[in-house]
């Protein structure tokens, strides 16, 4: 028997999975670690700590699978995007907290950058809007704030890295500095057409080149990790930024295939085959995976909020106690009451991309609890989605969009969640038997680099239906229900 090791490295967690040799998870350990906010809007995370969950949870997964990690064929690593990390060449030593990406301390640079005229020559370059939820900006910030940052780095002292890039450095003990196609187009420096880093843009923003990961497929040879980590080299097979780790596991691999991944965010994305489809209704166009030196792009929608509204529920409001609560009170809430809650906590991101604007809630009335609360919660998960696959049908009409969506993430276990997500977008809404399917997605990866698992076609045909939700709401309902979100996203806009 021979295992894949799957390290999902997230935004409030880190988890090691070892999926055996046809593809079944076998071990699972998971460790969360501090947020820090240093001022409103700032999210930062200590990289000592991202290391250290990871060699933790990849220890713990081998032990709680009782086999050797000689019996370990490959590493896939999958991982927060956009977030930032610099580091010392010679040291390994970060010079600073990872920037986060929801931290929105860049939102002046960005409106500079449009002031100046910039939007379209980036957009035209990496497929992206100008946002402090890239990296480019984060970057920048670090160069120009941590003294003596930017001279270092002109000196070739310093390193950049997203999540995956740094571990890698650390799992290779410094031997390399590479990432993927799929982390490199979220950074706003990556040219995602030609496939390699933009000069302009690096010039434009002042960043040294030379500081930037050498950038590869997803299924390649990223690294072998230090034999006294795990008592053996093993080689990193697999690398891709969690969403498109999702949408590899989801076996998205037509044009016109949707899924939607509901963790801390909600990330939607629409292959779009070999074109990067421009975007007229504010998505991102990205890269789905790239394979064989072969991009396939995609259509992407990202909500910064989703199941963290309901961690706020449970750690702020304290209403409920676990997560899984929400769903007794959205099946008791008053069905004569409408509370909308639009959960702006750091802005909106697509399609409204507002930096500056945060959360309300509209049509409380004495009556209003914990329970329309829990509902109002749920529901703006879904009228967010619909938001953006609203986005997505009219900039796609190539084949059009499919008319299911695939779903995954922690809050895809919401049975009342997804059942009014298919309501609310009036289309079926498949949830696949493994839910892991990011750490699923790169370790298919890795293990297929590494020629234990098979090939693409193959595995898609593994996907498998745990459960499916219909849509039962009639037009009239439905269009009663998404109207007034509309217009209470548009009055927290204008506050
Ligand atoms: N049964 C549930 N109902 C609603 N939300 C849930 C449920 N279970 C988990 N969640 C939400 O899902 C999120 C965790 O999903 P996960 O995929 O682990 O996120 P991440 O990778 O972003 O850390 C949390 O924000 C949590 O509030
Ligand atoms: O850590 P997650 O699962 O919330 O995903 C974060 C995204 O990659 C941010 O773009």
């Amino acid at each position: 028997m021979t295992y894949v090791l799957a390290i999902d490295q997230g935004t409030t967690s880190t988890r090691a999975i070892l999926f055996n040799d046809a593809m079944e998870p076998v071990a699972h350990a998971q460790e969360e670690f501090p947020q820090h906010y240093p001022q409103s809007g700032w999210v930062e995370h200590d990289p000592k700590d991202l290391w250290a969950t990871t060699a933790g949870t990849c220890r713990e997964a081998i032990e709680r699978a009782g086999i050797s990690s000689s019996k370990i064929a490959a590493i896939g690593i999958t991982n927060q995007r956009e977030t930032v990390i610099v580091w010392d060449k010679t040291t390994g030593e970060p010079i600073h907290n990872a920037i986060v990406w929801q931290d929105r301390r860049t939102d002046e640079t960005c409106q500079a950058l449009r002031a100046d005229g910039h939007a379209q020559m980036i957009n035209d370059r990496t497929g992206l809007l100008i946002d402090p939820y890239f990296s480019a900006t984060k970057l920048k910030w670090l160069l120009d704030n941590v003294a003596g940052a930017r001279e270092r780095a002109q000196n070739g002292d310093l390193l950049f890295g997203t999540v995956d890039s740094f571990l890698i450095w650390k799992l290779s003990g410094g031997a390399a500095h590479v990432t993927d196609a799929t982390n490199a187009a979220r950074t706003m420096l990556y040219d995602i057409r030609k496939g390699r880093w933009s000069r302009t843009i690096c010039d434009l923003l002042d960043i040294p080149i030379a500081m930037l990961p050498e950038v590869k497929d997803c299924a390649d040879d990223f690294g072998m990790t230090r034999a006294d980590l795990f008592g053996k080299e093993i080689p990193i097979c697999g690398v891709a930024g969690d969403q498109q780790a999702a949408t590899v596991g989801q076996a998205c691999f037509e044009p016109g295939m949707l899924k939607s991944t509901y963790g801390t965010g909600c990330f939607a994305l629409l292959n779009t085959g070999d074109t990067p489809v421009v975007s007229h209704n504010n998505l991102l166009t990205t890269i789905a995976y790239q394979l064989n030196g072969k991009p396939t792009f995609a259509l992407e929608g990202s909500i910064f909020i989703a199941g963290a509204v309901v961690q706020w529920l449970r750690d702020g409001l304290q209403i409920i106690k676990s997560a899984a609560e929400t769903q007794g009170f959205a099946e008791q809430a008053d069905p004569h009451q409408n509370v909308i809650l639009v959960p702006a906590f750091v802005g909106l991101g697509a399609p409204y991309w507002n930096a500056q604007c945060r959360g309300a809630v509209f049509g409380l009335t004495r009556a209003s609890g914990a329970a329309e609360f829990a509902k109002a919660a749920l529901e703006s998960v879904g009228f967010q989605t619909r938001d953006l696959l609203d986005a997505m049908s009219a900039d796609w009409k190539a084949d059009g969009v499919q008319p299911t969506l695939r779903v995954d993430g922690g809050m895809s276990a919401s049975d009342w969640a997804m059942q009014f997500l298919s309501d609310i977008i009036a289309a079926p809404v498949d949830r696949p038997e493994i839910q892991e399917t990011t750490a699923l997605g790169v370790a298919w990866l890795a293990g297929m680099h590494a020629g234990i698992y098979p090939d693409q076609a193959e595995f898609a045909k593994r996907w498998a239906l745990q459960k499916q939700f219909l849509p039962t709401m009639s037009d009239e309902a439905r269009d009663a229900k998404y109207q007034p979100w509309k217009k209470a996203v548009e009055a927290t806009m204008t506050v």
